[in-house]
């Protein structure tokens, strides 16, 4: 497999079609459908949650896919592809990346992530690995196991990072995490308006997920109904 995901998402767009179980879109059907919008819409790559998710979008759109498994342990607090179970069921889809949490924190059975991605440097070669960071340390974990792509997906939503946003004071953590990172940096996590899209790509990061402002409509009805009295 050629992987060209790095080429064919710079400076783009990546929409995330995710609803997990309990939201009103759970659906692999209507994750496809959200596919199939982003991709009219002009997005270079889609990033999706579950083995069968993933599939049903692959069924609709050849765009890449950024692939996750989020599965909740009760040994850890880790939740996005927590261990190499999971990255392999996603990498087996054929997925262009896999995203994994890279946050420090203990994953399920005492698993560690330095293991978890020489495996699958041996079993998927092809597979690009993505890491979900929270902040600066663990952009520094991700440097030193090699990941080819950083994202701030984790950050605002780990104890230590509990109450932050990407955006806050001009995207100040993500130029720090710019200049830190050794790998092509993705800004995701409350990217919510075309104008942050817009910043976070000239501050120097690679390609933004935009997740829920596009694809949750729940999340988007609330922000009209909290202006109301
Ligand atoms: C923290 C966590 O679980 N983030 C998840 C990671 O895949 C998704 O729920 C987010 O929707 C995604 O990161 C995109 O972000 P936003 O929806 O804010 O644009």
């Amino acid at each position: 497999m050629q992987n060209d995901f790095l080429e064919q998402t710079k400076k783009k767009l990546i929409i995330s079609c995710q609803a997990l179980p309990g939201e009103p879109l759970h659906s692999s059907f209507i994750m496809s459908r959200m596919a199939r919008a982003a991709s009219m819409a002009g997005a270079a790559g889609l990033r999706a949650n579950s083995v069968v998710d993933i599939q049903a979008i692959q069924d609709e759109t050849a765009l890449p896919i950024i692939g996750i498994a989020k599965v909740d342990y009760d040994d850890s607090e880790v939740f996005i592809t927590p261990t190499i179970k999971e990255m392999r069921a996603v990498a087996s889809t054929g997925c262009q990346v896999v995203a994994c949490d890279v946050t420090g924190r203990p994953r399920p059975h005492h698993e560690e992530l330095a293991e978890i991605v020489k495996q699958m440097r041996a079993e998927f070669p092809d597979t690009l690995l993505m890491a979900d960071t929270d902040r600066l340390e663990s952009v520094e974990i991700a440097n030193e196991l090699g990941f080819d792509m950083i994202g701030t997906t984790m950050h605002g939503y780990t104890p230590a990072t509990e109450g932050l946003n990407v955006a806050d004071n001009d995207f100040e953590y993500l130029k720090e995490v710019v200049d830190l990172a050794k790998a092509p940096v993705i800004a995701e996590g409350k990217i919510d308006s075309p104008a942050k899209l817009k910043r976070c790509l000239e501050l120097g990061c690679h390609a933004v997920v935009v997740g829920g402002a596009i694809t949750r409509p729940l999340q988007i009805a609330r922000t009209f109904i909290d202006v109301l009295d």
